[in-house]
Order: structure tokens, then C-alpha cells, then sequence
């Protein structure tokens, strides 16, 4: 398995810019996701990554190679030669063949021997739950398996990483959370390094080591899942990743280690007229992403709020509560009834700086804050 870099990478078509400057290093045996909105550069990073798209600037290196550098003629590595495995949302398999003959598909281009073939098809079908199946053409399969199957053939032929484009969206929502667990083990057992592309948040969160945040042809914030939840870099990436609200700050005071807090750096800030203390890192906090589990419903809380939307999620209800202008998001153990006005505790709260807030991007969280 090998280290995956991007060196200020960007790819244009008919001059739009569908990735713009992408700095990146993915470590060997990681498994990173690229999450973002429809159209914000992800398969074009994949299929960039896999050779079927030249860069228009900078260079991509895989296991300390250069593959593609738009610098330097002769650099680029086709797609045959990287020694990279692709599963799409599709499977592309080949339904006149059988299980065993697909997964032994890429053995018999590399003309690895029968013998050896045989050894290595049967391991990958045993890894990825498939051994009782082998002799199954693709149309006898589910859709979970056919997915299983595309994963061995993967596997079979020991990749320098694994690229896998919304490998899921195909599946009902039960089988995708037990793929879930197939793509964990598939990951602990081969530690291969993995390039996850989806548009599905909790399905990256999930899985990943690391998560690529990205919008409009950029990498927002690439930290693992549980930065990206408590400590989002601005106001998309808040918006994007998790549930709840991001509120801009009345006022907010220095960031400081002094406070005593046990996590790092905090400071003040106001929001809905109250003076809070806020985890932060950056000067000049301008707003504050307020998570679920930052709500603490009492009669008495000095934040007001009206419940506007009460869904069950199975064991809690899912509250939106409007505090005249902002919509919170809160669990709690028991309905409520629309309409009816509740206290709110605040605490634990992230406040972070994002001066340039594009209203494009309170908008997205407003909107998701009411889904
Ligand atoms: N071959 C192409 N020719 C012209 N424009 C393209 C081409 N491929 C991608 N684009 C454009 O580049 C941008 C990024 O597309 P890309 O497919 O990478 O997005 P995505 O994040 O994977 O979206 P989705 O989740 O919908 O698949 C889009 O604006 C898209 O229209």
C-alpha cells in the first residue's frame, strides 16, 4: 500500500474550474473520504487520482512516484500502470462471467499462474463473505454482494490503494449501514489506502480515518470525523458535517489558554443576548456552531425558544426550535408539542472565525437545520 499526495492540483474544463489548488497527503494505509454537495469536485479528484483525467496544474504522487504532473511532460502514469483498484457505484462487472471468474479477472491481465490465481481468488471471496457463491453469475446476486464482488476484485491483485466512487448509493438504507461494516473490516484486514468519495456525511464519518470537506472545486477542512464535528473550521464545513446550528456572534472576547479549561483555549462570546464561554483556536471568533448535545431543555433556560418541528428517531425526538430568527436543533427524551415555548441551556459551545461567512453557506445550514 502507498502514500497518496496532491501538490497544488486544479483541473479545468472548457475553462470552469472543477478543482482549484488541492493540497493534500494521504498516509499510507489510511482511508480518507471525500465528502461535499453534488458538483464540488470529488469523482473529478478520483478519476484525476485513477489516470482518467489529465491535470490541468500541479502533480499527484503515489508511494513516492510522480503520476500525473501538468509541469512536466512525460510524467503521466496511465491508468494500468498505477496499480490502483476501483469500485464504483455501478459494480462493473461482467455478468457473462462468474463470481470466481470476475475476481480472478485481474490475476489473469497481470497472467499471474492458474495455480497461484486459484489460491489468491479463494482468499478474496473468504475475506469479503462471498466463498459459497463463487460459481453465481452477477445477475444471481444481491446488490450488497454484487458490491462484495467488486471489492474482491479489488483485492485479489493487492492494490497501491483503492478508490471507490459512492460505492453505496445504489443500496436501500439497511444494506448500506451493513456495507458499512464489510468496508471497516475490508479496511482493517488489508490496511489498504483508501480514497472514499460520497456526498453522504454520516456514511464519512463513519468510515473514515479522515475527512476531505470540499465545496466548489476546494478542500474546506481535512481533519478526522471527530475534528470536523467539534471543531469545523467555518461556517460550510459547520453547516455540512453533523447536526445543528452555526449563529453568528454578537461580540466575543480574546482566546485564551487561561481559563483553565481542560481541552485548550477558550473565550467569551455573546449569542441570543447571553455571555457565554466558548472552546476556541482562532482570533476573533465570529460565530459558533451549536451542536445537539450543546442544548439543555429546562423551564427556566435564559434562551427562549419555540418548538417549530418534533420527529421521533427511534428512543429520542428530534426538536426544531426557533429562538426568533435561528433554528436549534435538540434531542430530547419526550414530545413536544408544536408551538409550545421552551428554556434552553447552552454550553460546550465551538466558536470559530469566518469573517467572509458566504450567504450561500448560512443559507445550506439554515436549510438543513430545518430537514
Ligand atoms: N468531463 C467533464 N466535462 C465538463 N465538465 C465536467 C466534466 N466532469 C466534471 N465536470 C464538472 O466539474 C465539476 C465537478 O464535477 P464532479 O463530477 O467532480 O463533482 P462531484 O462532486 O463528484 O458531484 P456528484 O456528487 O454529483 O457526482 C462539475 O461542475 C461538473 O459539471
Amino acid at each position: 500500500m502507498a502514500e497518496l499526495g496532491f501538490r497544488n492540483l486544479s483541473k479545468t474544463f472548457d475553462g470552469a474550474a472543477a478543482l482549484q489548488d488541492i493540497n493534500a497527503q494521504i498516509k499510507s494505509g489510511e482511508f480518507v473520504a471525500l465528502l461535499g454537495p453534488s458538483g464540488c469536485g470529488k469523482t473529478t479528484l478520483l478519476r484525476l487520482t485513477a489516470g482518467f483525467e489529465q491535470p490541468s496544474a500541479g502533480a499527484i504522487s503515489l508511494g513516492g512516484q510522480t503520476v500525473a504532473d501538468a509541469a512536466r511532460a512525460g510524467s503521466f502514469v496511465p491508468p494500468e500502470a498505477r496499480e490502483i483498484g476501483i469500485v464504483f457505484q455501478s459494480y462493473a462487472l461482467w455478468p457473462h462471467k462468474s463470481v470466481a471468474q470476475n475476481v480472478s479477472y485481474p490475476l489473469e491481465v497481470r497472467r499471474v499462474p492458474r495455480a497461484q490465481r486459484a489460491a489468491r481468488v479463494e482468499e478474496a471471496l473468504a475475506l469479503t463473505g462471498l466463498s459459497g457463491l463463487a460459481d453465481r453469475s452477477p445477475a444471481q446476486l444481491s446488490g450488497g454482494q454484487r458490491q462484495r464482488v467488486a471489492l474482491a476484485r479489488c483485492l485479489v491483485f493487492d492494490p497501491r490503494a483503492v478508490l471507490l466512487d459512492e460505492p453505496l448509493a445504489n443500496l436501500d438504507l439497511a444494506l448500506r449501514a451493513s456495507m458499512h461494516e464489510v468496508f471497516s473490516m475490508f479496511h482493517r484486514r488489508t490496511k489498504a489506502t483508501m480514497l472514499y468519495v460520497t456526498h453522504d456525511q454520516s456514511e464519512a464519518l463513519a468510515l473514515a480515518d479522515r475527512v476531505a470537506v470540499m465545496a466548489a472545486g476546494k478542500i474546506r477542512q481535512f481533519a478526522s470525523p471527530e475534528t470536523l464535528y467539534r471543531a469545523p473550521l467555518d461556517c460550510f464545513v459547520a453547516g455540512f458535517v453533523g447536526e445543528g446550528a452555526v449563529v453568528a456572534l454578537q461580540a466575543a472576547g480574546p482566546v485564551s489558554n487561561a481559563f483553565g479549561a481542560r481541552d485548550g483555549a477558550q473565550c467569551d462570546v455573546t449569542v441570543f443576548g447571553q455571555t457565554l464561554r466558548a472552546r476556541s483556536t482562532q482570533d476573533s471568533p465570529t460565530h459558533v456552531s451549536i451542536r445537539p448535545e450543546s442544548l439543555r431543555l429546562s423551564q427556566d433556560g435564559a434562551v427562549r425558544a419555540r418548538v417549530i418541528g418534533c420527529t421521533y428517531q427511534g428512543g429520542r425526538f428530534r426538536l426544531s426550535l426557533d429562538t426568533g430568527g435561528e433554528t436549534l436543533v435538540a434531542f430530547a427524551p419526550r414530545r413536544a408539542a408544536i408551538g409550545e415555548t421552551l428554556g434552553v441551556e447552552l454550553h460546550d459551545l465551538w466558536a470559530f472565525h469566518d469573517p467572509k461567512a458566504a450567504r450561500s453557506d448560512v443559507l445550506m445550514q439554515r436549510a438543513l437545520a430545518h430537514v
